[in-house]
């Protein structure tokens, strides 16, 4: 099989161009291929498939085998290759995704490719949407999570996937590897969750780090930086455009008045290769 590596912010992807073929075990073949001591080593693989409702498919599978709804930084390495690749010639197109039609759109300049700006759709804050137990009919906005012993305020956000936001004073110091399992399977999200640790540095600046689901620690989350931002405006913290420092690099998030959320960053091929199936 023929691969494409890509990251955006330091989280990687292997990607498969499945539109004629299909391997028969996607988890499989995603936490072979994750791992980094004896596979190529990503955070997850992106498939490239047809769909019967938008331009193209993605699907999505985390380092675990386990398939998520949506990824942020995924869907800009996705969207990168397929006009690399020539599989479009459009700059702006659809992609089907568990979360939805998204639109991504490569953003050119002197004829190069300089990002990718994505409409993430709308976020979803119904405890039921998301999902977080107990909170049907209600948004899920700074509500206590007890942890090891000491109680955090959570914000619950969905961008498709489920999202818990908890603003910390020095996300540097805060002891993800600690905690983080802990918060991705605590007994209110059904779902299990990705989890953000968010030091606000100004109305427009964050800094944040994350334990993804299914994937542990990883350097950058783009649908975790939209729920980010979602969560400071909800919880008065930052201004509907901010930047998100991540450990890998930077997103420019905006939560429009149209309630759209557009995510703005990189996407780079690391390398192509070939695997035995
Ligand atoms: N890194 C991604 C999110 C990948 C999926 C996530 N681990 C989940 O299970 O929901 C991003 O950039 O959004």
């Amino acid at each position: 099989m023929e691969f494409t590596k890509w990251q955006g912010c330091g989280n990687d992807f292997v990607l498969f161009d499945c539109r004629a073929q299909e391997p028969e075990d996607y988890a499989e073949l995603s936490r072979k291929v994750c791992d980094r001591h004896y596979g190529i080593g990503a955070d997850g693989i992106l498939v490239v498939l047809p769909s019967d409702k938008a331009d193209f498919r993605m699907r999505i599978f985390n380092t675990d085998g386990s398939e998520a709804e949506m990824c942020g930084n995924g869907i800009r390495c996705f969207a990168r290759f397929l006009y690399d690749y020539k599989l479009t010639d459009k700059l702006e197109f659809t992609v089907e995704t568990g979360a939805g039609i998204l639109v991504p759109k490569i953003i050119l300049a002197d004829g190069k490719v300089t990002g990718v700006q994505v409409d993430m759709g709308e976020p979803h804050l119904l405890g039921e949407e998301i999902p977080v137990a107990g909170f049907d009919g209600k948004k899920v906005i700074a509500e206590p999570i007890t942890v090891a012993g000491t109680t955090y305020a959570m914000t619950g956000v969905s961008m498709g996937n489920p999202h818990c936001v908890v603003f910390v004073d020095d996300a540097e110091k805060f002891p993800i590897e600690e905690l983080g399992s802990q918060f991705e399977h605590h007994a209110m999200f059904p779902r299990k969750t990705n989890t953000e640790f968010v030091e606000v540095k100004d109305r427009s600046h964050v800094r944040m780090r994350v334990w993804e689901r299914g994937a542990a620690i990883t350097l950058a989350c783009g649908t975790g930086s939209c729920a980010t931002v979602v969560a400071g405006v909800l919880n008065d913290k930052t201004d509907r455009k901010a930047e998100v420092q991540l450990d890998g690099g930077k997103l420019i998030v905006e939560w429009a008045e149209n309630n759209h959320v557009f995510m703005t960053g990189p996407a780079e091929l690391v390398f192509t290769g070939e695997i035995a199936e």
